[in-house]
C-alpha cells in the first residue's frame, strides 16, 4: 500500500476534486459521512457522550461536518472550537454555518479558563489539528491535549493524532495527541509506523473517500506498506523437476565460545524458509552442539576452538551471511576484513559483522554491491551516526544505503527497509519477537531466499515480512511472552501457507447488494 507525502495528498485532494468536477467542501463531506459510518457501525445509537475537539482547518471542518451527522442520528455530543488562529479554512466555515442552521452551538475554546468536563466513559473526536500542523501548538492547545488524556475517556482522531507533523519529529512528547483509535484518509501516513511518533496511534484504519484512482496509482511514493498483497507477486513456486541444488547452497558464518546458538537459528530460519543446503561455517566447539541439534545443516569448523580465526571453505555458496554470534576478537576482526577483500558473493551481515564494520569504516566499501544490511536500531546509529529525529535517521540511512549501494533493514516494531531512496516498511510482527535470537533468524531467513534466486530487496523485503507473519501466527500458541526464536524460525512453513489462504470475510464486510433487497 502507498504511503504518501502531505504535499502529495493536498495534490491528490486537488487532482480529484478537479477531475471529479466537485467542491472541497463535498470531499469534506465524504470524509465526515465515512467517520461517521465508521461510528455509527459499532455504537449503534449508543448514548454515550461524544466531545468534539475541532480545529479551525479542515480537520476541524471534518469534526464539525461529523457533529452534524452524529446530531441527526440523535448521538449526544458537544460541540467545541479550539480556536487557535482566525484563519480560519473556507470549508470549516460552511461546515460551522450548517451546524448553526441545526441549533448546534459550539463552544469556543480559546485559552485554559475552561476546559469542558469529561467523563472515563465518554468518547472523545479529536480533530484539532490534521496534516496542516506546521508549527508548534500554543501552550493553552497543550494543556487542552493533557486534558483530553487525563479524562481517560477514547480518544478517536480525525485524520492523524492531533500535534504530529507530517514531515518532522516531535519538539514536545506533550504537545501531540495519543489516539486510541486514528481513522486516516486514503492512505496510511508514514508518522503511524515511525518508533517515536508510532506510539501515537495505538490503532488505525484507513477510510477511502475516493480520493482520484489514477493521481493514486501513478504518483510515484517514496514509502510503501508491506503486507500480503505487496509480497505475493513477490513469492517464486517450487517447481516439479527440481532438487535440492536448484534452491541454493547457503553459508552462514558466525558463532563464538556461548554463541553457537545464534547459527543455529539463522541455520533454522535459512532451512525453513526453503534452502536447498546451508552449511554453517563455526569455530571448532560449534561442531557437536550443531551436528548433533539441526543435523539438516553441515558445518565446516574453524581451526580456533572458539573463535572465527580464518574464513576459507571450499564449497560455491549462492548466498553468505556473516556475523551472528562472532563476537570481536581480533584474530575475527582479522579473518573478517580478509574475508571481506577475497568475497564477491552475494553479503548478508548482521550483528558483530555490523559492528566491526562501524569500527572499520573503510571495510564498508568492500561489501559487494546489493548486500544486505539488517541492524538493530542501536547497530544502525553506530553506523550511520545520530539522529535528531526518525525523519533524519531515514534520510541517513538511504544516504548510507545509496553510498554502499546496499540494502539496509532497520529494524524494529514495524522494520523498514532502505534501498535506492525508498523505504519498504512492514507491517508484521508482533512484542513478543523482541526475544533472544529473533534477529539471528530473520539472518537465515534473508540469506535462504537470496540463496533461492530472490534479488536482495526482494528477499529483505520478503524476508522481513514472513518473519514477522510467522511470529504473529505463533504466538497465537505461545502468547507473547514464551515465543521463542526457534519457534518463529519453525513457524514460517505456516507463513508460507497463509500467503495463500483468502482472507476471512466477516459479516460486515460481506458485499452488500441493493438490488437484491
Ligand atoms: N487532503 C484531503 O484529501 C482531505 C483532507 N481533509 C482534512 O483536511 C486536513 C488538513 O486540513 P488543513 O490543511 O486545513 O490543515 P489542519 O491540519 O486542519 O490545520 C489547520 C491550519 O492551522 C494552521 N496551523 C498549523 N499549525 C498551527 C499551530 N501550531 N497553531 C495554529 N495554527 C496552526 C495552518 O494554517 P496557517 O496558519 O499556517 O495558514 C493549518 O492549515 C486533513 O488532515 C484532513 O483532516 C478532508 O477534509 C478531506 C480531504
Ligand atoms: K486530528
Amino acid at each position: 500500500m502507498k504511503i504518501f507525502s502531505g504535499e502529495q495528498i493536498y495534490e491528490a485532494d486537488r487532482f480529484t476534486i478537479e477531475k471529479q468536477g466537485i467542491t472541497s467542501d463535498a470531499l469534506m463531506e465524504r470524509a465526515a459521512m465515512q467517520i461517521f459510518n465508521w461510528l455509527h457501525l459499532r455504537m449503534q445509537g449508543a448514548p454515550v457522550k461524544i466531545h468534539l475537539f475541532c480545529g479551525i482547518g479542515n480537520n476541524g471542518g471534518d469534526g464539525i461536518a461529523l457533529a452534524r451527522h452524529l446530531q441527526e442520528h440523535g448521538y449526544h455530543i458537544a460541540v467545541y472550537v479550539v480556536n487557535y488562529s482566525q484563519a480560519r479554512s473556507k470549508d470549516f466555515l460552511i461546515n460551522l454555518e450548517r451546524l448553526k442552521d441545526r441549533k448546534i452551538w459550539p463552544e469556543f475554546l480559546d485559552s485554559d479558563k475552561h476546559f469542558p468536563e469529561i467523563g472515563r466513559e465518554d468518547i472523545v473526536v479529536d480533530a484539532i489539528f490534521g496534516i496542516g500542523l506546521n508549527r508548534p501548538p500554543a501552550p493553552w492547545v497543550v494543556n487542552l491535549m493533557q486534558h483530553l488524556h487525563r479524562s481517560e475517556a477514547f480518544i478517536l482522531s480525525v485524520d492523524v493524532p492531533s500535534g504530529l507533523y507530517t514531515n518532522k519529529g516531535i519538539e514536545n512528547p506533550d504537545a501531540v495527541v495519543k489516539a486510541n483509535f486514528v481513522l486516516s484518509f486514503q492512505a496510511p501516513k508514514l508518522v503511524f509506523f515511525l518508533p517515536e511518533t508510532g506510539v501515537y496511534s495505538n490503532q488505525w484504519e484507513i477510510l477511502d473517500i475516493g480520493l482520484d484512482q489514477e493521481y493514486l496509482m501513478q504518483t510515484e511514493n517514496e514509502y510503501d506498506l508491506i503486507g500480503k498483497n505487496e509480497v505475493l507477486p513477490l513469492y517464486k513456486p517450487r517447481e516439479k523437476f527440481a532438487h535440492k541444488g536448484s534452491y541454493g547452497h547457503s553459508l552462514i558464518i558466525g558463532g563464538s565460545r556461548g554463541k553457537i546458538g545464534a547459527v543455529h537459528l539463522a541455520a533454522r530460519g535459512c532451512l525453513r524458509v526453503g534452502s536447498g543446503l546451508v552449511t554453517t561455517y563455526v569455530p571448532k566447539c560449534g561442531l557437536t552442539p550443531l551436528q548433533s541439534n539441526l543435523p539438516e545443516a553441515m558445518v565446516i569448523n574453524d581451526s580456533d576452538e572458539y573463535y572465527i580465526s580464518k574464513i576459507e571453505f571450499d564449497i560455491t555458496p549462492k548466498a553468505i551471511a556473516i556475523g551472528v554470534g562472532l563476537g570481536k576478537e581480533k584474530t575475527t576482526i582479522r579473518a573478517f576484513t580478509n574475508f571481506l577483500k577475497a568475497n564477491d558473493l552475494p553479503l548478508v551481515v548482521d550483528a558483530d559483522a555490523l559492528n566491526i564494520l562501524s569500527e572499520n569504516k573503510t571495510l564498508l566499501k568492500l561489501l559487494p554491491k546489493e548486500s544486505v544490511l539488517t541492524p538493530h536500531p542501536k547497530e544502525l546509529e553506530r553506523l550511520i551516526g545520530t539522529w535528531k529525529d526518525d525523519f533524519e535517521k531515514l534520510k541517513k540511512a538511504k544516504a548510507f544505503s545509496k553510498k554502499y549501494d546496499c540494502v539496509l533493514v532497520i529494524k524494529g516494531a514495524h522494520t523498514i527497509t532502505i534501498y535506492e531512496g525508498r523505504g519498504y516498511i512492514n507491517s508484521t510482527g508482533n512484542p513478543g519477537m523482541a526475544t533472544a535470537g529473533s534477529g539471528d533468524v530473520l539472518t537465515g531467513i534473508i540469506t535462504g531466499l537470496i540463496a533461492q534466486g530472490y534479488p536482495s530487496l526482494n528477499a529483505a523485503v520478503f524476508g522481513v515480512y514472513l518473519h514477522g507473519r510467522a511470529g504473529d501466527i505463533a504466538i497465537e500458541e505461545t502468547g507473547y511472552q514464551a515465543l521463542i526464536a526457534s519457534a518463529i524460525a519453525d513457524t514460517v512453513g505456516k507463513a508460507y501457507i497463509d500467503l495463500f489462504k483468502m482472507p476471512e470475510v466477516t459479516q460486515q464486510e460481506e458485499p452488500q447488494d441493493e438490488t437484491a433487497k
